[in-house]
């Protein structure tokens, strides 16, 4: 692609290959989640440099891992949207992306030699399309376990398996596990009087990875991916505050094209009519962001 790089746009312009569909932009990504993502200073630590690590890579050594935890409405799945779009020109939309949800691919117990099976078949056969895959697995929680280790051969840095291609994919996991941990060290920073900003990746990962790994409800519950240490970032998103949800319901305003002139009340009572919790302290929001928009319907 380099040297016909001056030939790429005009052929792009007819083809929705997977080389005119990628379009890796840590830039992008950065600016994004700076404006649009409010409370999660970890992700965008961690994930810009590690996106931009694994991107600028002509040859990564592994494929990337990434797996996300979080409270419900903290932003899990909207920083994969956002991800996504700084990789893909289509985003979600792509197809070299690809999404599983258990609850609707996987519903069965007992057909979970079949699941693996179409799994293994499913991903070889999109990896061979395209190296720039990505595979995002929601719902963890729900997944039964024992299913996820059917990827565990794409995981890894074997160069026996499928040429180079597959180093160069992306796996998302997205589950709610590891909420109750990451939710308790943000009420400690704040009984302590210490900044949310001053809480470090490191203080977090083992007890997430430990999470996942010890629940029987999760998907990883003694998963060899986590036992061989293949997910390359476990992604904490903390608790969303009041001021974070005044500030999902200013851009969900704005997002409608109406004035903040007359939104400054209508805030407030957005962010007032919210649940928060611990019930002695009602410092975070119950459900983060995400009933915002269906909030501001009934005040509008
Ligand atoms: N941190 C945030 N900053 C800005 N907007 C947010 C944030 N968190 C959530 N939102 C808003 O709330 C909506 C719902 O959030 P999202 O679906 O990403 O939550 P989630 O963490 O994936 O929840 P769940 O675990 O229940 O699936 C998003 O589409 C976005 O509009």
């Amino acid at each position: 692609w380099e040297f016909i790089s001056p030939f790429r746009s005009m052929y792009c312009q007819l083809s929705d290959c997977c080389h005119c569909d990628y379009h890796p932009s840590a830039d992008g990504l950065e600016l994004d989640l700076c404006r649009l993502v409010y409370g999660q200073h970890l992700v965008k630590e961690t994930l810009v440099d590690t996106i931009r690590d694994f991107t600028e890579n002509p040859s990564p050594r592994k494929p990337l891992v990434l797996s996300f935890h979080g409270w419900s409405g903290t932003g899990k799945s909207y920083v994969t949207s956002l991800l996504v779009k700084s990789l893909h020109r289509d985003g979600m939309k792509s197809r070299y992306v690809h999404q599983f949800v258990p609850t609707l691919h996987f519903p069965h117990a007992s057909h979970i030699q079949v699941y693996k099976d179409d799994l293994k078949r499913w991903i070889t056969g999109n990896l061979s399309e395209c190296g720039r895959s990505v595979f995002i697995f929601d719902e963890m929680d729900k997944m039964h376990p024992g299913l996820i280790d059917a990827i565990k051969p794409f995981l890894g840095n074997s160069h026996v398996m499928f040429g180079t291609n597959y180093r160069k994919a992306m796996f998302i996991f997205v589950s709610n596990a590891g909420g109750d941990q990451i939710n308790q060290l943000v009420l400690d920073f704040w009984k302590d009087r210490k900044d949310r900003e001053d809480i470090k990746l490191a203080d977090l990962e083992s007890k997430l990875s430990a999470a996942v790994f010890n629940s029987q409800s999760s998907g990883f519950w003694n998963s060899d991916i986590i036992n061989e240490e293949l997910v390359d970032r476990f992604v904490p998103f903390l608790p969303l505050k009041r001021k974070h949800v005044g500030e999902c319901v200013r851009s969900e305003l704005l997002s409608r094209g109406l004035s903040l002139g007359l939104g400054g009340d209508l805030i407030e009572e957005v962010v007032n009519a919210m649940s928060y919790f611990p019930e002695e302290h009602k410092l975070f929001s119950k459900t983060g962001c995400k009933t915002v928009a269906a909030k501001l319907d009934f005040y509008l």
